[in-house]
């Protein structure tokens, strides 16, 4: 199968600029460009799409050019935005694009000879570019009226949201980038972006033709969602992130366990590089052997691999079974510690044990009150160590694992570590 086939059966293709893209992707090795803005410090699971894309397009010989907007992030992408944005300082750039570059160099291959990867900053050609060079040589090749026609434009202007002259101008920098990443040493010949990018990308393959008459290619991912149409990415209100310091391995692992099932195939088919027949046969397992989770189980395996390394991978996936199966009991410490990530923690004095189940169990966020901690070891809801505590029967000494730690469940997966100190 080609690699556009492969794109197309994977539903990973929303949008070409042209029906020729199949076969310059099917018999050429080209170069193929994805920009990202250092809007934050980190990237996101929203990112993923589009880094996993290019592994693919590399991984069929293609070669991967990242562009880090060093000057596209100082002026905003309003595109799928309901509202102008602030503007960042200088400082905060450069350290979010510091950050974003690194990152980005963890993604792909960046050594092979022929499909290195390649990362570069659009800075390189507008840091020495005067404002009346950049109206003289590109604005003059831009149609106002063309450029009102964009949806990102258009939303703006229709909803009286204010578009500013800074964020209008956004198309012409991301058109610009396209023409110079068109040139030797790069020489790219498509781009990728997501959705909400349709428009930057078709006024770059128009620029390109105009100024050097060549013919360069766009395609755009679907946006992500949930199955309910809303947005992907998100865990408990908070942005999912590539940077293991702000959403660690296991939690990454964790978000992507919990997909829903009918999203599972879909974000296997994107996030993963699994091959197709062996996401069909997870799908079928999922009908067939729904209490197994094979197939979300992989998913977050392949995902936490891909960002962050089998290794930890590994790591994510056992602390994450052994909560499952309530067998924390077994796991060596940093696998129990992984696994209790999300659960609360508190600690007691040595002096306290031996305690009374119920007096422990009022002590921790578990429970609202004494009343209420009684109700639950009564009804037999009330584990220790991961194993069933009846009234009266103390917590002691003898119940501490790893010297210093008790971990008490109440139901079936509220956890609360204890530390003894
Ligand atoms: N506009 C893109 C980022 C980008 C920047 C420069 C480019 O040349 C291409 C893409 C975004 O906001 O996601």
């Amino acid at each position: 199968m080609g690699v556009f086939s492969e794109l197309q059966e994977r539903g990973v293709i929303y949008q070409v600029s042209s029906p020729e893209l199949e076969r310059a992707l099917d018999d050429e090795k080209l170069s193929i460009y994805v920009g990202f803005d250092p809007t934050a410090d980190s990237l996101t699971v929203g990112n993923l799409l589009q880094i996993v894309t290019m592994r693919r397009l590399q991984l069929y010989g293609h070669r991967p050019v990242f562009v880090a907007g060093g000057a596209t992030g100082m002026i905003g992408d309003p595109s799928g935005r309901s509202s102008e944005r602030n503007l960042l300082s200088e400082d905060v750039i450069s350290y979010n694009l510091a950050c974003v570059s690194s990152q980005l160099s963890r993604y792909l291959d960046f050594e092979s000879s022929d499909s290195s990867a390649l990362l570069v900053n659009n800075s390189t050609w507008f840091k020495d570019m005067g404002l009346l060079e950049f109206l003289r040589d590109v604005g003059k090749s831009f149609s106002v009226s063309t450029m009102l026609q964009r949806d990102s434009v258009r939303s703006r202007l229709g909803d009286q949201q204010s578009l500013s002259f800074t964020e209008f101008s956004y198309m012409l920098l991301q058109a610009y980038d396209f023409y110079q990443l068109s040139l030797p040493p790069y020489e790219v010949r498509v781009q990728f972006g997501g959705s909400d990018q349709w428009g930057n990308i078709v006024a770059g393959v128009d620029y390109v033709r105009r100024v050097s008459g060549k013919t360069v290619f766009g395609a755009t991912t679907p946006l992500v969602t949930k199955s309910d149409g809303t947005k992907f990415g998100k865990s408990a209100g908070n942005a999912v992130w590539l940077d293991p310091k702000k959403t660690t391995p296991y939690e990454l692992y964790q978000f992507f366990i919990r997909s829903e099932d009918e999203m599972v195939g879909t974000y296997l088919r994107y996030f993963t590089l699994l091959s197709l027949e062996e996401i069909r046969e997870l799908e079928e397992e999922l009908k067939t052997h729904p209490e197994r989770r094979s197939a979300h189980g992989a998913l977050a395996f392949e995902v936490t691999a891909f960002v962050h390394g089998r290794e930890e991978a590994i790591k994510a996936q056992r602390a994450s079974t052994l909560l499952y199966q309530g067998r924390l009991d077994e796991a060596p410490k940093d696998i129990l510690m992984l696994a209790l990530t999300e659960a609360p923690k508190i600690e007691i004095a040595k002096e306290t044990l031996a305690i009374d189940p119920v007096d422990l169990l009022s002590k921790t966020p578990l429970v609202s009150s004494k009343s209420e901690a009684a109700r639950t070891v009564r009804q037999g809801g009330f584990y220790v160590n991961d194993r069933k505590r009846s009234e009266g029967e103390a917590v002691t000494d003898a119940d501490l694992i790893h010297d210093e730690l008790i971990v008490l469940r109440r139901g079936k997966k509220d956890y609360c570590l204890v530390r003894v100190i």
